[in-house]
């Protein structure tokens, strides 16, 4: 079976009838948003999404997934992919630009599950570039600020539209290589401390369980 599907059909199993569920974005929480909209349709499973981007915004309401907002409620759940996790399950999240959404709907949850296939689970973070979403007029500044901690740093650009990706909130994502991350927390908080960085792909101490789908099985952290 496909790895990203197991971890996601395992996660909807944690959907309590009432909850309202934080909606992550990519194409592992696609299946898991494909699978809670067919339990609501066919079974009569009865919850509310608060949706992390315009793409799971759209496949939800696709999906007959009741969507609502951190406006009118709290999340009990928030289900979400990651691009890397390490054993203390910290995350780098934002290949798919949706980090800074992603954060605020999952730190704000009573429970945040991770899902993800095998090949995410690192030992220490920091293979995987670290998005970090800039407001425009910062770019440059934040670049060479980026550069001068050590790391290389691309602009994010995307097929579909030249120039550079355009987030879900108007801004730019640079991809910054720093290599391995000694301390997450720690660079968390100090790449959200330049002025003009929106909010970084770190996600440190705040998963609650990771559900990854392996060659072997499943496998659950907690
Ligand atoms: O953080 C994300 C989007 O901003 C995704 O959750 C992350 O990139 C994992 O994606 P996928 O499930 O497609 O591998």
């Amino acid at each position: 079976m496909n790895l990203k599907k197991m971890a996601a059909l395992r996660a909807v199993d944690e959907i309590g009838d009432g909850d309202v569920v934080g909606l992550g974005t990519g194409s592992t929480t696609h299946y898991f948003i494909e699978e809670l909209g067919r339990r609501v349709r066919e079974e009569g499973l009865e919850v509310m999404g608060v949706p992390t981007s315009y793409q799971s915004m759209f496949l939800a309401a696709e999906s007959g997934i009741k969507v609502t907002s951190l406006a009118e409620h709290d999340v009990d759940v928030a289900v979400d992919g990651a691009d890397e996790v390490d054993p203390d399950l910290n995350l780098i999240k934002g290949g798919g630009a949706a980090h800074t959404l992603e954060k605020i709907v999952d730190s704000s949850a009573g429970s945040f599950i991770v899902i993800v296939d095998e090949s995410k689970l690192v030992e220490r973070l920091g293979a995987f570039p670290l998005p970090v979403e800039v407001i425009p007029a910062a770019c440059r500044p934040v670049k060479l600020k980026l550069e001068s901690m050590g790391a290389s740093v691309d602009i994010r650009s995307s097929e579909g539209k030249d120039g550079p990706v355009v987030t879900d909130n108007g801004n730019f994502v640079l991809d910054a290589s720093f290599g391995v991350i000694d301390d997450p927390g720690a660079m968390e908080s100090r790449l959200n401390n330049i002025p003009g960085v929106v909010e970084n792909g770190i996600f440190a101490g705040i998963a609650d369980m990771v559900i990854a789908g392996t060659s072997e099985g499943l496998k659950i952290l907690r």
